[in-house]
């Protein structure tokens, strides 16, 4: 079976306010982040299926005559986009090894490439031999979407590969993007991926991946925002390490029992949110202003004490937060919390000296810590021309 070969890349993401909240119908303010994922697909003649997934140790190969058993009975449908078929998913877990219910993640990873394989490759009635090669600059299970950056290199590439959707790059366009249609394929096998890793995700952080810039996610519907001032955001990674999966379980289970004390705090959150997006559109319409900035820094703190009260806060979260208000600077978790990264708006006085002084003060703690850039392009196609240096040199070991 010929296929076409590919390169990939999807971005990471922070989310402003409403991360676990979003998981409830609620809504929640997203951004891009200038950090990627890259994926390489190589057509073989192996008769192999290979995945190189180096950020997590982890390289795997299976005969396509294996896989191929996998499939279910002539007849039997398979690849469909809206739901996971739960047969397939238990297959697959034997095949790997791992228990329903487990909290490997890395495991998860590997679920996610062959669900989404199998799925789109099942309708040709044959399975190509592959390698699949997966490199990022995001921090792995830290808050930053990593399992939805990759989740989203994945499903783009593979169906690309299947022909799908097409294949983007003439000779001389370096990088290129789909239309809206190929998008939202895209998104929606992305979702597969997410809900194998996570367990029960929100779209969110796909959505960000797929799309890119900033969005607001409300129970499936996504609505970029086009007036958004430009934000100065640092990004701390407490190198804590948490699983989502086990966060958002953990929400359920407080929601499961005190559901009249934590309804109302995810209700606020969901407020925070719609706050936040006013006072963004009024600083595009005016000119921003001091209050406004007062304003997104109390709503940074309430939503950190919203965090906290759904036990997704950790020590290592609240000194970054008592260690930037020290320079006068707000944080808050984003992503699932628990531990992972954190947000801290710079307001466009915070002198350079003390966005200095505030990066090594948390690098004294032993965190990462850099500024960034937000409202990256999602989902891209890229000429091996156009694929950073660092991203060829890993693939050209495979
Ligand atoms: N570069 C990668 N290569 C392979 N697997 C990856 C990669 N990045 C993420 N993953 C998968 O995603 C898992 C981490 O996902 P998790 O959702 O826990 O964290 P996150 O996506 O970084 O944070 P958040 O969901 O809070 O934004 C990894 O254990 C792995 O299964
Ligand atoms: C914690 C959560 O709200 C955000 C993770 O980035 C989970 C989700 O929305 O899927
Ligand atoms: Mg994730």
């Amino acid at each position: 079976m010929h296929i076409k070969e590919c390169i990939m890349s999807a971005p990471g993401k922070a989310i402003l306010h409403g991360e676990h909240a979003v998981v409830h119908g609620n809504v929640a303010l997203a951004v891009s982040l200038n950090l990627r994922t890259y994926l390489q697909l190589q057509a073989t003649s192996t008769s192999k299926v290979c995945i190189n997934l180096p950020n997590i140790n982890t390289f795997l190969s299976w005969d396509v005559t294996e896989l191929k058993q996998l499939l279910p009975d002539s007849g039997a449908e398979l690849g469909n986009v809206n739901e996971l078929d739960a047969e397939l998913v238990r297959r697959l877990r034997d095949l790997v090894g791992v228990s329903n219910g487990t909290l490997d993640t890395r495991s998860m990873a590997i679920l996610a490439f062959l669900y989404i394989y199998l799925s789109v490759f099942a309708g040709s009635g044959e399975l190509p031999s592959l390698t699949v090669s997966v490199w990022s600059e995001l921090p792995t299970g830290a808050g930053l979407g990593s399992s939805a950056a990759y989740s989203v290199c994945l499903a783009a590439a593979l169906l690309s590969a299947s022909g799908t959707i097409p294949s983007l790059l003439s000779d001389q366009e370096s990088t290129a993007r789909w239309g809206e249609v190929e998008m939202e394929l895209i998104n929606r096998w992305a979702f597969q991926g997410e809900r194998i890793i996570h367990g029960n995700p929100s779209g969110v952080d796909n959505a960000v991946g797929t799309w890119g810039g900033i969005l607001r996610y409300h129970s499936g519907k996504i609505t970029p925002l086009s007036r958004v001032p430009m934000l100065r955001i640092l990004l701390t990674n407490t190198k804590v390490p948490r699983s989502t999966k086990v966060l958002v379980a953990g929400v359920k289970d407080k929601m499961n029992k005190f559901p009249s004390i934590i309804n109302p705090v995810l209700e606020s959150v969901n407020a925070v949110s719609c706050t936040c997006e006013q006072t963004l559109s009024e600083m595009t319409s005016d000119t921003p202003t001091p209050e406004h900035y007062n304003i997104l820094e109390e709503l940074i703190d309430i939503n950190q004490h919203h965090l906290n009260v759904m036990g997704v806060g950790h020590p290592a979260l609240d000194t970054l937060c008592r260690v930037t208000l020290a320079r006068g600077l707000h944080s808050k978790l984003t992503g699932a919390g628990g531990g992972g990264c954190g947000i801290t708006l710079l307001r466009p006085e915070t002198e350079c000296s003390v966005v200095q002084d505030t990066i090594q003060d948390l690098r004294d703690c032993g965190y990462d810590c850099w500024e960034t850039s937000i409202g990256a392009e999602g989902v891209q196609q890229h000429s091996p021309l156009a694929v950073k240096e660092e991203a060829l040199e890993v693939f050209a070991r495979y």
